[in-house]
């Protein structure tokens, strides 16, 4: 006897397009591991992003600089190994692009067979299009990534809001124009004004998802422990807590730690 499962179909690149044309909105969010990813994926999300965050979220560091491609493979593989329906966007990290065309394609096919992904992200505009282009001809889907781009944060210094400033905004319109002209399935726009981010969506047929960028675009993203409440020390304006999941498990543990030195824990039944 077959056990009926349930079926999805499984979101790709067209399906993204098309929900924007029928203007219906694009849920993202970041998962790292299996775990997690097998949550999210099952509560319908409809794009997993394996962030190169996991350098802030899982390793503890500073900022998104140090995660390296093996890293980033051995997460984007974790949650491949979860999804039945999500489309998985992996990050390429910093340094496994940046130095040119090859390096960037190379790196590319290296997530794509080591991991398993669906594309790749890479922030910037004119500055690398030449690699973009040259993933894209390898068949491979990539997601642009404008505004707040945090592996350039030495250059700016803060995590203030973007294209505030005329010329920059001039930019990026420009950056979204050329990401959608060479190829991409979609753009993140990251910290930027709403005004600006409905414009740049209106301007583009490929969806536009946003974080920190407004309601006027075609998804949104944010990191899941961010929206769960655990990364309880970072809350920026665009993020809106859904649980408060740092306290509910510092109670959790807490509590086991009394039940253990107590001898509460294990009780009878929880023995052999
Ligand atoms: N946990 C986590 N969540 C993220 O959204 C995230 C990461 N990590 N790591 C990589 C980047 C960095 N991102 C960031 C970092 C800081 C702010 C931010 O708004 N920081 C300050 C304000 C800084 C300022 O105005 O100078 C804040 O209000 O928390 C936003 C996005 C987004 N990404
Ligand atoms: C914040 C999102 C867009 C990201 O790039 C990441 O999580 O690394
Ligand atoms: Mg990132």
């Amino acid at each position: 006897m077959s056990v009926a499962k349930k079926e999805y179909k499984r979101i790709t690149v067209k399906s993204l397009i098309e929900m924007k044309q029928n203007g219906e909105k694009i849920s993202m969010l970041t998962a790292y591991d299996y775990t997690m990813a097998k949550i999210v994926d099952g509560a319908g999300v409809d794009v997993i992003l394996v962030g190169d965050s996991a350098s802030n979220v899982m390793a503890g560091h500073e900022t998104t600089l140090p995660i390296t491609l093996d890293q980033m493979i051995y997460h984007a593989s974790s949650v491949i190994r979860a999804i039945s329906r999500a489309l998985v966007v992996v990050d390429l990290p910093f340094g496994s692009y940046q130095s040119d065309p090859k390096e960037a394609l190379r790196s590319a096919i290296r997530i794509m067979k080591e991991s398993g992904g669906h594309a790749v992200k890479l922030e910037g505009g004119k500055e690398i299009k030449e690699s973009i282009k040259r993933i894209l001809n390898a068949g491979i889907p990539v997601m642009g990534h404008l505004g707040l781009t945090p592996q350039s944060i030495y250059k700016f210094g803060t995590y203030t809001v973007r294209a505030k400033e005329e010329e920059e905004a001039k930019k990026l319109k420009e950056d979204a124009l050329m990401l959608e002209k060479a190829g991409c399935f979609a753009i993140v726009l990251e910290k930027i004004p709403a005004k600006l981010a409905k414009e740049v969506a209106e301007s583009v047929s490929i969806p536009v998802i946003g974080i920190g960028a407004g309601n006027g675009v075609d998804g949104q993203v944010l990191v899941v422990h961010d929206m769960l409440g655990m990364t309880h020390e970072f809350h920026p304006r665009f993020l809106r807590r859904y649980m408060n999941l740092y306290e509910e498990m510092t109670t959790s543990i807490s509590q086991y730690v009394g039940d253990v030195k107590s001898v509460n824990f294990p009780n009878d039944s929880e023995q052999y």
